[in-house]
């Protein structure tokens, strides 16, 4: 079986990405939304951006911008991944699909599988993503879409391996629980985290 995906969001510093490529995660998210603690322009993104290998997804994270907005962003920063948070329609994942980005679509929503948008991997996230909070993936009304899907909203180091038990989620991604204060990433956090997610029970 395939090791699960861990994605490391709202990175803003080169320590902060180098702790999360050194412990082994699958992808870094730089927020290219406006209004949050996390927010990065184009130019930083580049360089956090030329710091990680290949073998890591590097991603974008976008919230109510245009699709003019997003591939101008994706491509001045050069991030290899998309991760929409707004009301993208399939139409828009279409016309970002074009430039071969990976696309992440994260929702708040019941959905029932990955890749009815077009998008590559599905982003299970809170109402209020970034804030920290979790949402009702414990509860017994939940149901796992089908494919590759991400849990977001409220992760940490200590709940992460609960909350895989009670999903079954293919990956994980995190932003408030690796951080020691809002928007101040915490590189030991960031290893506790990677290495909870993956351990085995
Ligand atoms: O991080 C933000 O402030 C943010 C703002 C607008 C859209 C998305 C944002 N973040 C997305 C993420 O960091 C993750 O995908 C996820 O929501 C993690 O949230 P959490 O671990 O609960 O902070």
């Amino acid at each position: 079986m395939a090791d699960l995906f861990v994605k490391i969001c709202g990175l803003r510093t080169a320590p902060d990405v180098d702790a999360a490529v050194a412990a082994g995660a699958d992808a870094v998210g730089f927020v290219f939304a406006p209004g949050s603690p996390r927010t990065v322009d184009a130019a930083g993104a580049r360089e956090l951006a030329a710091r990680v290998p290949d073998t890591v997804l590097t991603v974008g994270v976008f919230r109510g911008q245009s699709v003019e907005e997003v591939r101008r962003l994706a491509e001045e920063s050069g991030v290899r991944g998309v991760q929409l948070h707004g009301e993208e329609g399939p139409e828009d994942f279409a016309a970002l699909r074009a430039e071969g980005r990976t696309l992440l679509r994260a929702t708040s929503g019941r959905v029932e599988r990955c890749g009815d948008y077009g998008e590559d991997l599905l982003l299970l996230d809170a109402p209020d993503p970034g804030s920290g909070r979790p949402w009702n993936w414990g509860s017994a009304d939940f149901t796992a879409p089908e494919g590759r899907w991400l849990l977001a909203g409220g992760l940490n180091p200590g709940n992460v391996r609960e909350a895989l038990a009670a999903t079954g989620a293919w990956g994980v991604d995190v932003s408030s629980g690796v951080e020691r204060e809002r928007g101040v990433k915490s590189p030991d956090l960031i290893r506790a985290f990677v290495e909870a997610a993956r351990a085995r029970t």
